[in-house]
Formats: C-alpha cells, structure tokens, sequence
C-alpha cells in the first residue's frame, strides 16, 4: 500500500488543485458520456434510418416552405414522409367518372380549408377531422388522395402503416405522437394514411400490448384535434377493406366516400380520358369496350389500353424486320427510302379487343388462383 503522510491527507488542497481536480472530473465525465452516447447509438439499428431520416426531413421541410419551427427526433422521421404537393403530378382533371366524389369531397372537406375565413363562425361548419376514401383496389382512391393533396394547398403528410408499426417496444407511440405534434404545428396539414384497415383493423385480445397502445393513443390524440376551433388537421384513410377497420376508428370519420367499380358510362370516361392524346383509328368505338368490361377496375382499363398500344409497337417492329429481310433477298441498295419509318399505326378497335381478351384471361386465371388458395385444406 501507497504510504502517504498523514499531515497531506488532512492538509486543504490549495487552489491549483481544486481547479485541477475539476478540470480532471469534467473530462472524465464527459469521455463517459460521449463513449455511452456511441455505445448506445452503436447498438441501435435504427440509427443509420433516423439520420437519413432526419438529412431527408429537413431539406423537406425547406422545400415545402416550412423554416424556423423545432421539430424534436421522431417528428423529424415522420416528417420525412411529408409530400411536396407542388410536385404532384396528379389533378381532378386526371381522374375520369367520379365527378359526383370529387365535388361533393371539394364541398365538404376542401372548401372548409380553403376558406377558412367563413368557416370559423360556427363549430358546425369545421371541416371533418377524418375522411375515409374505401372500394376495391384499383378504382381511383389514391388518385383522389392526390389531387386532394394538390389542390388543398394544405401539408400532406403521407404515412404507410409500417412507419408506426415497425418499430422498437416504446417507439411506435412516440412516433404517433409525433405525428399530431408534427402536423399541429405546421398545419393546416391532411395526414393521409394508405391501407387504414391493416394499421387500424378491429382491435383483438391477440393484439401485442404495444399495438394495442398505440391504437389507443392514436384516437386519443385524434380527438384531441376537437378541442381546438381553429385546429386545421385532418386525417384521411384509403382502404380496401373497410369492414375490417375498427368500428371506434370507422367512428372518426364521419365522412365516407365510396370509390366503387366503374358503371359502363365511367368506363367510358376513363377509357376516353386514358386514351387521349393517342392516335386512334377511325375503327375504334369505345362504347363497345366500355360494354364488354363489366367488372374492370380503372386499372384495369389502363392496363387494356397498354395492351392494345403495345400491340402496334410489336407490329411495327415486324415490320421492319420483315421489310429488312426483304431487303437483303433483294439485294437493293438504301435509295428505297429509311428502313426505320418512324411512325406507328394507329390504334385500332381490333388491338383494344385483343387487349380485353387478354385482360379477361388474366382476371380469370387470378380468381382462380385466389379461389384454389381460398379453399380448406382439410
Ligand atoms: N377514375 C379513374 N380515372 C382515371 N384513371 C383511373 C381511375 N381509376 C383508376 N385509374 C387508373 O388506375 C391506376 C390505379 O388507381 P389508384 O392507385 O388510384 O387505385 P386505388 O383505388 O388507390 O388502388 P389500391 O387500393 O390498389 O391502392 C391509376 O394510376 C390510374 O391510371
């Protein structure tokens, strides 16, 4: 053992000592701190996401005009999911055969937001805090969300489920409460939510706790937004199954729009609307597709008209190899004009029920797929 004298353990320490032990203890302790902050953030495998996160969400929020608000660590990963509305493409023009939704959606959830002013003498008149946009797949749902986000001049906040639910125990309510912190604070602000039945579907005892929380607070937190008059934050839904959403959640949407498959005379909206701008022969009478389509979705017309596009291109390019192999059996030189015309023919009626048939078989194979895989084992 040390054999230090007795007389200097009990003597003070002088001044410089004093000073040197402080200084010694600062940066003990700050060597601690710093090597336990990358220990810690070593360990979290999340890290790399939350600053990509956070570079994404401020050049973001710069771009859509948002400066000078401080945003803490999780609203700064949700509003990485903020969309620049100025770049959406899409606009009510784009979407064909839903007049009827898109004026009554610009009556009763637009209009409150847009003019704000005449809105705010009644409570009655506050836009609705949830709107819910539901039918089968491809119809034009998320067409809607768009050109609502586009044409309400409001932040649009674009979340899948997985930005809440995939997350460690504890960060999924954060990341909630981030998302109304977030929105609140640079509202007015449409929180829209894609696929809302697999994030809020009917609560169930084998829910895991922290789902069951998070749920829980998310309505909490959607309530709240009711207590302010002035408060310009609305959630909207888009989903597939309706049926298998929470009825407590269904509950905060009072505003429901349903965006079913397409009647004969939307079809053919949409199939006019898809085509414009293409060369089509005289031949073509969409009346006739618009009849022959029962069932298809406006993705699916879409997908006919590819079809039927790409059936020229396919023409054209046997053209040309039939007209080159000509060519070389000739053995003429190139004063004949190009090999490559580049013009395609138009679109004929004949392409169009070529693309229908097609589009049948593949509907027809996928119900049967669906329906073998639907079937009891046992
Ligand atoms: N009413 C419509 N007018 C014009 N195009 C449409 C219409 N409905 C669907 N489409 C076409 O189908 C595509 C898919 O539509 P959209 O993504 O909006 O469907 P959805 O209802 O959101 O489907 P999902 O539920 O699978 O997300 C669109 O990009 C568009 O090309």
């Amino acid at each position: 053992m040390l054999d230090v004298p007795r007389d200097a353990l009990l003597r003070p320490l002088s001044r410089s000592e004093v000073l040197g032990l402080v200084v010694r203890l600062t940066i003990f302790g700050a060597a601690t701190y710093f090597s336990i902050k990358w220990v810690v953030e070593a360990l979290d495998p999340t890290h790399k996401q939350k600053l990509q996160a956070k570079k994404k969400a401020e050049q973001l929020m710069k771009q859509i005009g948002v400066e000078g608000i401080k945003l803490n660590e999780y609203e700064m990963n949700i509003a990485a999911h903020l969309m620049d509305t100025q770049c959406i493409k899409v606009t009510w023009r784009d979407i064909a055969g839903l007049d009827e939704v898109i004026a009554e959606l610009q009556d009763s959830v637009l209009l409150p937001f847009q003019k704000r002013h005449l809105f705010a003498v009644s409570r009655l008149f506050q836009p609705p805090k949830g709107v819910l946009l539901y039918g089968p797949p491809g119809c034009g749902k998320t067409l809607i969300a768009k050109a609502t986000a586009r044409a309400s001049g409001c932040q649009f906040m674009n979340l899948q489920a997985s930005t809440l639910t995939d997350k460690w125990y504890g960060e999924s309510q954060k990341l909630t409460s981030a998302v109304f912190s977030l929105a609140m604070k640079i509202q007015p602000c449409i929180i829209f939510i894609d696929e809302i039945d697999s994030f809020l579907r009917n609560r169930s005892s084998l829910d895991h706790e922290a789902t069951a929380m998070m749920k829980a607070q998310f309505m909490s937190l959607w309530d709240g937004l009711d207590t302010s008059t002035d408060c310009q934050v609305m959630v909207m839904g888009a989903s597939n199954r309706p049926q298998d959403i929470d009825p407590a959640i269904l509950r905060r949407m009072p505003a429901t729009f349903h965006i079913g498959l397409p009647n004969q005379r939307q079809r053919h909206d949409i199939l006019k609307l898809i085509l414009a701008g293409e060369n089509l022969s005289n031949t073509v009478n969409l009346r006739e597709i618009a009849e022959r389509t029962e069932g298809f979705s406006g993705s699916d017309l879409r997908e006919l008209c590819r079809d039927a596009a790409l059936y020229r291109v396919r023409d054209y390019v046997r053209k040309q190899q039939m007209k080159q192999i000509a060519r070389q059996l000739q053995e003429c030189d190139t004063d004949d004009g190009p090999v490559n015309e580049d013009r395609l023919r138009p679109v004929t009626q004949l392409d169009l029920l070529f693309g229908l048939d097609k589009m049948k078989e593949s509907k027809h194979a996928e119900s049967s797929q669906s329906s073998l895989t639907e079937m009891p084992l046992d």
